[in-house]
């Protein structure tokens, strides 16, 4: 069972902190207080326990500051998913994504000495919106042989085609309550 006072601290801070700037969500300030940060990955981490990952992976830049710190909340280890092409020495797979919310597709890389076979893994991320870069990061842990068992994010604004295809998404926030 997921922690569910850890949750609703999570989601308080979500909604204490969050801000749009220019039309753009602002998902760095909350991370800047102190009780707000701990609450946010310690609210993550609550929902994502359940999954009962072995490895958290999550995509640059915004998921290497939240996985890393939902990870060692978990007891469990990071493995980073990396943009475009970036050097990233071992033996990579790649997976190009679909459009994203802005309309650009990447080239993601996974090293598969990081993910293990049989491993069930979560994707942490700040956002999910289009899915494309957790479709593409599902894809890329399936061919390391394990496989994504849940996404775990601040705020779920997946649309449905994505979320059809997706393991099941856990969230402090949706996107129509910000
Ligand atoms: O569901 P999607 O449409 O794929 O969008 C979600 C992704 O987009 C954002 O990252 P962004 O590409 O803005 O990169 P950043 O973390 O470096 O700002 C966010 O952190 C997710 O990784």
């Amino acid at each position: 069972m997921s922690d569910a006072a850890a949750v609703e601290r999570g989601r308080r801070a979500v909604l204490e902190h969050f801000r749009w700037i220019d039309g753009d969500a602002d998902t760095w300030s909350m991370l800047r207080e102190p009780v707000a940060l701990r609450a946010i990955v310690e609210g993550i981490a609550a929902t994502a326990a359940d999954d009962r990952p072995d490895v958290v992976v999550g995509v640059e830049s915004r998921g290497f500051v939240l996985g890393p710190a939902v990870a060692l909340a978990l007891g469990v280890g990071f493995a980073p998913v990396r943009k475009d092409g970036t050097v990233f020495p071992g033996p990579v797979v790649e997976q190009q994504t679909g459009p994203d919310y802005r309309g650009n597709r990447r080239t993601l890389s996974l090293r598969a000495d990081l993910v293990g076979s049989g491993q069930r893994v979560v994707l942490v991320d700040d956002w999910v919106e289009t899915g494309s870069q957790a479709l593409a990061t599902a894809a890329l842990v399936e061919r390391c042989g394990a496989r994504l068992v849940g996404i775990a994010v601040i705020v779920d604004e997946a649309a449905d085609p994505a979320r059809a295809a997706l393991p099941g998404i856990r969230s402090l926030v949706r996107g129509d309550e910000l």
